[in-house]
């Protein structure tokens, strides 16, 4: 019997303001070309949180600070099984960002995010991502 593995995930929500950063997947990636919000795979030793300070170096030239969890879910693509852990970050300058091992990064609106090309997994977690910004977070 094949047990399919599932793929552990952190992800970062970084806010300045009213705007969130985005970044485009590169085309052979796995979702090529759809946005999201930057992160990866924790490395072997890693915390969710050390994970993500690192991605973020790597992927957009931005250094993070991680707040808190604000969602988790489980996705099943045809190909692979995700874990997905959202934790809200901040970072001090956000004029450092650079498309690193990203096809594209931007800062969007928060109400720009539904217009975006999201993963399927994602749907939930910018549902309530726009519902605390309506509310103030
Ligand atoms: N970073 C990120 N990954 C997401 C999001 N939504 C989503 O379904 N994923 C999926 O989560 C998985 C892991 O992400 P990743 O490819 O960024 O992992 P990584 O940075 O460690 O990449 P690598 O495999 O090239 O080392 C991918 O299958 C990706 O499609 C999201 O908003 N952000
Ligand atoms: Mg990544």
């Amino acid at each position: 019997m094949i047990v399919p593995t599932v793929v552990d995930v952190a992800v970062g929500l970084v806010l300045d303001g009213d705007r969130i950063l985005v970044s485009q997947r590169k085309k052979e990636a796995h979702l090529g070309l759809k946005w999201e919000f930057p992160g990866g795979k924790p490395e072997a030793g890693e915390t969710h949180e050390q994970a993500l300070v690192r991605e973020f170096r790597e992927e957009v030239n931005l250094d993070v600070q991680v707040h808190s969890l604000f969602h988790e879910c489980s996705f099943e693509y045809p190909e692979r099984h995700v874990r997905l852990r959202f934790f809200l970050c901040r970072c001090r300058q956000p004029e450092q960002v650079r498309a690193l091992e990203v096809l594209a990064v931007r800062w969007v609106p928060l109400h720009s995010l539904p217009a975006l090309d999201f993963p399927a997994a994602n749907g939930p977690v910018i549902e309530k991502l726009m519902d605390a910004h309506m509310a103030g977070f």
